[in-house]
Formats: C-alpha cells, structure tokens, sequence
C-alpha cells in the first residue's frame, strides 16, 4: 500500500503540497488561508491579502507553470513594466508624497527625500568592504552598505511594505537573502545583483512575463481564485479537502505513524505536512517534541488590519503602485495601495471609482491600536490617512476592515540558526513530519508554493 500523507493547514502551501498528496485538513471553513478576495455584486473585487505576485525568478516561473496547467492563464492581469504601477511607487514623508527614483537622473541628483544623490549610496556600496557576521539586522546591513538614510528610510519603508516588520529586528539573511548572498560572493550587493542572475528556463506564460516585464499579476476574480482554482483541480483528482477539521494533536503510534486528533475523531498517517503557521504547530506537537515546539515558538508573526476603501467622484494626486510610510513618519501606519492603478479590472461596472487598501500596525500593531482593536477605530485611522496623505475628502463609498492576527511571520536575526536547528532535530529524531509555508524560508506566494513543492519531491523522492 502507498503510503499515507496528511497535509495540514489549508492555505495556499498546503493546498500546493496537496497538488501530489492525497488529503488536506483546514481549520476553517474555507480553503485559502490569507488569499482573501470579496466579490462584490457590480464585479468589482477588493483584495484583504495578497494582492499581487512577481512573475521572476525559479519560484515566479514555477507559479506561472502552476497557473497554466490549472488553466488560468485566460484570468491573468498582468501590470507589464511600462505601466505607472510598474513604474512609480512613492514614500509620504515630511507631510508629502515623493516618488522613489528610477532612471539614472533619479540617482544623480538629490531627490526628496533624500539629502544626498544617491549615485552615493551606490558608490559606498561598491567600496565598502565585506560584512563577516553569519547574520545582521536589515537596518545594520543597509547602514553598512549604503548608509543611513537609506537604512532609515527606504529600507525602513521596504521592510514595512513587504513583511509588515521592523528593520532593525529583521535579519537580512533570512528576509532578503538575495542581498546577503550578493555581498558575500560580489563583496557589493550592485555588483551582485547586476550580475548575479542567472540564465532562466522560461516557457509559455513565463516568457510572456519576461518579454513584456510584468511586475507582478493577478487574477481576475482575484487571488482567492488561485486557491479555489488548486481545489477544483485536486477534488475530482481523489485528494479529500475536508474543512472543519483543526488538528488538535499530534502523536507517535508504537509502530512510528503518526495519529492526527481531530475536534471529531482521529486520522493516521506515515507522513505529515505540515503549513500551518510555526506558533500552530508548536501548539500540537508531543511532549518529546518539545525542542522543536521551542523553536517554533521563537518565530513570531506580526498583525496586520487590512482597510479596503472605495471612493466615487475623487482622482488621486499621483498614479502608480501605491505609498509606503516610514516608521519615523507614523509608525501605524504601513502603507496605501491604490488598487485601481494596477487592476482596474477589480473595480466592477460601477460608476469610475478609485479603490484603496490601507495597511496598519504589523509591528507596530499593539502600541498603535492594543490587542483587540476595534474595527471602527481602524477605519477612522485608514480614512484619516486617505485625506491626509491623497487629499481624498469625500467619504467613501464601501469599506471593509479585515484583522488579520499574526499575519506575516517575521524572521528575526538568527532565523537561520532556528530553521537549521528545527532540521536537524527532525533529522535526528527521524520524525516523518515536513514543514511547509510562510513561517520558514519566504513569505511570499510563490515561496510558499515552492517550498510545498520542494517538500514533496523530497518526500517522494523525485529528482529536481
Ligand atoms: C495582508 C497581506 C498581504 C500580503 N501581500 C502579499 C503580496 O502582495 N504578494 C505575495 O506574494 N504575498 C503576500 N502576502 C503573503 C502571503 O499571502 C502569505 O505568506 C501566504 O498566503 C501564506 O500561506 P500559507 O499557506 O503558508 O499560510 P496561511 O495562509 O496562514 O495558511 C495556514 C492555514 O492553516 C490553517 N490552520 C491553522 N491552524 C490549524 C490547525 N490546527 N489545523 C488545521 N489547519 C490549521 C489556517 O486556517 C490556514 O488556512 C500577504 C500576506 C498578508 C497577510
Ligand atoms: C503596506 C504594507 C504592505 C503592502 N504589502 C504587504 C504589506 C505588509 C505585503 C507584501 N507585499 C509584497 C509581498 C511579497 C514579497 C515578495 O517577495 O514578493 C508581501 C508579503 C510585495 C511587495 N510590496 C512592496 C514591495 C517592494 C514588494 C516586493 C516585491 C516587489 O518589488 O514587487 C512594496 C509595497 N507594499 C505595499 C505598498 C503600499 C508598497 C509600495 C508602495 C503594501
């Protein structure tokens, strides 16, 4: 008989490991974990996770083959890389919107808000030598390199608009290890990047993202459809998705199986995946397992309040991707995206609309808001910061507040001892047990959808 395999969590990890495996367990009601689309009467669709994925890279190309063999590829909303969302992205600091450079003019001149022409962060860069710690914090590193406005303001904002997190806590081997390989090979992380990438095997809808520079995608009825798009591949495959079904507890059988507790009865399996967030699994572990459930505990993740906002009526003062706000400008604050920019396809059949997504707390969350804060507070927050900081004064005309707790894992310095400990004790206890998703190895979608699909080959022993 083949073996059986369990995967529990069902977000989009464990719904990507389950594309070879034969039976998910979700918590919840639905299959999806974070991608979260509404879809409104009049088309339109507001997004309360993730809201766009990058097409590059291995990971990016593996996704889009994903996408095609699930026949999407008719449903892709790609934002090429000529158009403003691609192109222009702002910072609010000083009570104003500034667009981030780009282009060589961008780097020669002091451009607000930013004293110094940044050609001189570049140069520091290319001079400074080689940092010699095994791990760094993100804002060490980029204070190294590039210097301190940088460090304060653009990475501090970039680690904000990606991980919802703290440069200075952060490690920058973990949360970008692109960067970190690219100093330690190229001793610059400009050289490195330049030229650092490798020749990539593209086909089909990948090719088209690389020949038309797409920046990132989506899907026309949102995210949320590329989950319930795996399900209705899986079902009529034989893989059972059964929600409603959280996994209590975790034990070893005599004979070396695993029993999976369920609020209604009991599974066995000789092998468990597992993508539920890290805090998740550390809660159904056994007691020998304890080491490993230490470790988990050590990753945190951090809340984030989601505000969709929709506005008839108003134009916004700049176009592009949307804004971050730095930590030292207002630390509850994260972020706008301007929806309506990249995917005016979501905005439905109503009257011209401009939809908005204000992004709060992350790190921050608690000392902004408190643990339990209330949804009409967050909206009066979101809406303040839309007039504020894009002048929109009318009210708008739909809003929706998602929290969402503990969100985004946070992978703070010395990540990489953690994981690596978390390997060898399931290497040395020789548990059947894979761990896969966001708390581990990358939070992006296409990081989760990897390291699903790395683990199954792994598990079944298929070549890569
Ligand atoms: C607001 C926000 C914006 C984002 N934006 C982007 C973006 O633009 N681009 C991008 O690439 N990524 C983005 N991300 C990141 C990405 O969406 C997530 O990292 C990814 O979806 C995580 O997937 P996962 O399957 O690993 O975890 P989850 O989605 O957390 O899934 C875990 C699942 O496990 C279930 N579960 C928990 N406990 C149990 C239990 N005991 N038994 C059974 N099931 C259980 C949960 O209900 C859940 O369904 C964003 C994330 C957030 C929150
Ligand atoms: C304001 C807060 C947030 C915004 N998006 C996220 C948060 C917390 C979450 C998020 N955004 C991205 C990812 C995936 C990372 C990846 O490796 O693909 C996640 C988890 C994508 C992303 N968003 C921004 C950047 C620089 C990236 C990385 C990929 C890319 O370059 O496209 C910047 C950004 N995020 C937000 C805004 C408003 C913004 C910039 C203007 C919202």
């Amino acid at each position: 008989m083949p073996p059986t395999v369990a995967v529990v969590g069902g977000g989009i990890s464990g719904l990507a490991a389950c594309y070879h495996l034969v039976l998910l367990l979700e918590a919840s009601g639905r299959l999806g974990g974070w991608l979260q689309s509404t879809r409104t009467a009049d088309g339109a669709v507001f997004e309360h996770g993730p809201r766009g994925i990058r097409p590059g890279g291995a990971v990016g190309t593996d996704t889009l083959h994903m996408v095609s063999e699930l026949g999407l590829e008719s449903d892709v909303l790609p934002v090429p890389g000529d158009h403003p969302a691609s192109r222009n992205r702002f910072l609010y600091t000083g009570g104003a919107l500034h667009k981030l450079p780009s282009g060589l003019g961008g780097l020669l001149w002091p451009v607000p808000p930013f004293s110094r022409a940044l050609l001189w962060s570049g140069v520091r860069d290319l001079l400074a030598p080689a940092g010699t710690e095994p791990d760094e914090s993100v804002h060490a590193f980029a204070h190294r390199r590039f210097g301190r406005e940088v460090a304060d303001i653009a990475v501090d904002s970039l680690c904000r608009g990606v991980f919802a997190g703290d440069c200075r806590a952060l490690s920058i081997r973990s949360c970008f290890p692109v960067l970190f390989e690219a100093e330690r090979r190229w001793r610059s992380v400009l050289l490195g990047l330049a030229l650092g990438s490798g020749k990539r095997q593209d086909s089909g809808l990948s090719r088209r993202a690389r020949a038309e520079r797409w920046s990132q995608w989506s899907l026309r009825g949102g995210m949320e459809s590329l989950a319930e798009a795996l399900a209705a591949f899986l079902r009529p495959r034989g893989v059972e998705l059964r929600c409603h079904a959280p996994l209590r507890c975790l034990r070893r059988c005599p004979d070396g199986r695993w029993q999976l507790t369920l609020a209604d009865g009991t599974v066995t399996a000789d092998h468990v995946v597992s993508a539920l967030p890290a805090a998740a699994l550390a809660e159904v572990l056994p007691d020998e397992a304890e080491p490993l459930a230490q470790e988990l505990r050590r990753i945190p993740a951090v809340s984030v309040a989601v505000v969709n906002l929709q506005y008839e009526g108003v134009t916004l003062p700049v176009t592009g991707f949307g804004h971050l706000v730095p930590s030292s400008e207002d630390a509850s604050l994260l972020g706008i995206v301007y929806d309506s920019v990249a995917f005016p396809q979501h905005d439905g059949t109503g009257a011209a609309s401009v939809r908005l997504t204000v992004m709060l707390g992350g790190a921050w969350f608690g000392q902004s808001f408190g643990e339990a804060a209330a949804p009409a507070l967050l909206l009066q927050r979101a809406q303040a910061a839309v007039r504020e900081q894009l002048g929109l004064e009318p009210a708008p005309t739909r809003c929706i507040v998602r929290v969402h707790q503990a969100c985004i894992p946070q992978y703070t310095l010395g990540h990489w001892q953690r994981t690596e400990r978390i390997g060898r004790f399931l290497a040395e206890q020789r548990l059947p047990l894979s761990l896969v998703g966001a708390s581990y190895a990358g939070v992006s979608v296409n990081d989760c959808i990897a390291s699903a699909r790395a683990a199954v080959e792994r598990l079944l022993g298929w070549p890569r």
